[in-house]
């Protein structure tokens, strides 16, 4: 008789795989665009914003990065100071509704110098330059701002200052607490707990760390409550 070949071939059912994928649109392509410091700079056409905003050396760049998972994008440095200019960057989502059916999104992210760094304020004493100060103010197409704040101080009066600024000019905000892999549990605990209080928002606070990339997918998703939103 003759003998079966053996293969390697699985029995039984294919197994499953499964990955934690989140629902909703994901970036798939991000681009520079320009930098400006005035309004006739700014790009036309009525393409929706999300701008970040926090003292320098924060890590908005950093987190600009990891969010759009692309090294390289806006220029990072251990040196404060070093976004000088307002940084227009085209973004696009895309969200998969079936099989056969897809979403895009484009929306434009938005870079904002660092605040808190003197040589950058030569010596006056403006929580920021004019000219974001205008930007914030009139830019009809700004749908939120993130505001970073540094994980391991919690408690800068100048990031209480620029939060206090901004509320009274109701700009819809997300704080997002950066570099958190600084930060024990305990510490991460006690410093989110005072931010908390101290930033009181609509949306609670989203811990993150560009270097592990946590809090990737919870910022996404509230930044596509407004791609959404605006579509639907
Ligand atoms: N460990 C850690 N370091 C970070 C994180 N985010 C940023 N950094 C570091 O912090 C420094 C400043 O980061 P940037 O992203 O350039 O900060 P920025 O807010 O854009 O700074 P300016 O453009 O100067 O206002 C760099 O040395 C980064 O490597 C983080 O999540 N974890
Ligand atoms: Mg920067």
């Amino acid at each position: 008789m003759q003998k079966r070949k053996k293969t390697n071939k699985p029995q039984g059912p294919a197994p499953v795989y499964t990955r934690k994928v989140p629902a909703g649109p994901r970036i798939i392509a991000a681009k520079y665009n320009i930098s400006c410091v005035k309004e006739d700079q700014y790009p036309e056409g009525d393409t929706v914003e999300v701008a970040f905003l926090g003292r320098s050396n924060v890590g908005k760049s950093s987190l600009i990065n990891s969010l759009c998972n692309y090294r390289g994008l806006a220029l990072v440095s251990g040196q404060p100071g070093k976004t000088k200019t307002i940084n227009f960057f085209d973004i696009e989502s895309k969200e998969n509704i079936s099989e056969t059916e897809e979403r895009r999104y484009n929306w434009f992210l938005v870079d904002l110098p660092g605040y808190g760094f003197a040589k950058t304020n030569k010596g006056n004493r403006d929580l920021w330059s004019s000219f974001i100060a205008d930007y914030i103010l009139h830019s009809p197409r700004l749908m939120l701002l993130c505001l970073l704040i540094d994980g391991r101080h919690p408690e800068m009066p100048i990031d209480k200052q620029a939060f206090d600024w901004l509320v009274q000019a109701g700009v819809p905000l997300q704080i997002v607490v950066t570099k958190i892999d600084k930060l024990n549990s305990k510490e991460r605990q006690s410093n989110l707990a005072k931010i908390k209080e101290l930033y009181p928002t609509e949306t609670p606070p989203i811990p993150y760390s560009s270097l592990k990339h946590t809090g990737r997918e919870l910022l996404q998703q509230r930044i596509n409550e407004i791609l959404v939103g605006d579509e639907a």
